[in-house]
């Protein structure tokens, strides 16, 4: 649970290999290697289409990598028991069933994967929707949406988090409260990935940094190291991925 103190489990290490996917003639991710350490929130970084969205379904097995391995603790995600309660990712907000009460999107999630019925209520609370549970999804705000989809992320109380733009579509208190969650639950011992496209935000919230252009790694590095060369992570993330934004178009 969130805001409990230490797991008596670290979250787990994300490992990719030499992780390449190739869709067409675009190479989307292109011989990318890293580990996301438990305790910590890793922002995730790049330029749009650098390849964040494509690389963290290949660590949900949403996409088969052409070469290489993404892997949770060794392993594939796909060969995990019970993988909600290994990892949980918020990728898109918008992928929930329109029709259905945010407490029964949850309490269909829960059911399919053996999962009690008592943590529905549990993660509506923590996320502040228990007082809209009742009410049907297609409703929401974006912002309540992402709120239902963090939901559906920590719902099996899993060591890894995966959280792809979660901030898209929330006010300013939205954003404080993602801030406060995010480090929150690497202070409980999880391992955290964060995409987003808010530096001053991410300076805020991370503690190591990855960047990626053109599906490459470009650097890793933590934040402070980052603002010590540069004269905030802003102006390290654009100079360190000038090279990326003026060659994008033509991968
Ligand atoms: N299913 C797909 N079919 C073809 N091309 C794809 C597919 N998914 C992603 N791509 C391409 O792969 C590249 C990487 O896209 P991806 O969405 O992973 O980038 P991103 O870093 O998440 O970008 P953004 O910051 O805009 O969300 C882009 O050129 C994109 O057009």
């Amino acid at each position: 649970m969130c805001g409990t103190g230490p797991r008596a489990q670290p979250g787990g290490v994300i490992e990719l290999r030499n992780l390449t996917k190739r869709y067409g003639d675009t190479l989307a991710v292109d011989d990318l290697s890293f580990r996301v350490e438990p305790g910590r929130v890793t922002g995730f970084l790049g330029p749009n289409g650098a390849g964040k969205s494509t690389t963290m379904r290949m660590v949900l097995g949403l996409d088969t990598p052409t070469s290489g391995e993404a892997l949770v603790d060794g392993g594939r995600y796909v060969d995990l028991p019970r993988p909600l309660t290994r990892v949980g990712a918020l990728l898109d907000a918008g992928a929930v069933h329109l029709g259905r009460s945010a407490y029964n999107h949850l309490l269909a999630l829960a059911l399919s994967n053996d999962l009690p019925e008592t943590r529905v209520a549990e993660v509506l609370e923590q996320v502040g929707l228990a007082g809209v549970a009742r009410r049907k999804a297609g409703g929401f705000s974006l912002g309540m949406k992402q709120r239902l989809g963090i939901a559906a992320a920590l719902l099996g109380d899993p060591g890894v988090l995966m959280f792809d733009e979660p901030v898209n579509g929330l006010d300013p208190d939205g954003v404080r409260w993602i801030r406060h969650l995010m480090r929150g639950l690497a202070g409980e011992g999880r391992t955290i990935l964060l995409s987003s496209h808010l530096m001053s935000e991410m300076a805020l919230t991370a503690d190591h940094i990855v960047i990626v252009g053109r599906g490459r790694l470009v650097v890793q590095a933590t934040v402070s190291e980052l603002t010590e060369r540069y004269p905030s992570l802003e102006e390290a993330y654009l100079e360190l991925t000038a090279a990326s934004l003026e060659y994008g178009a033509n991968r």
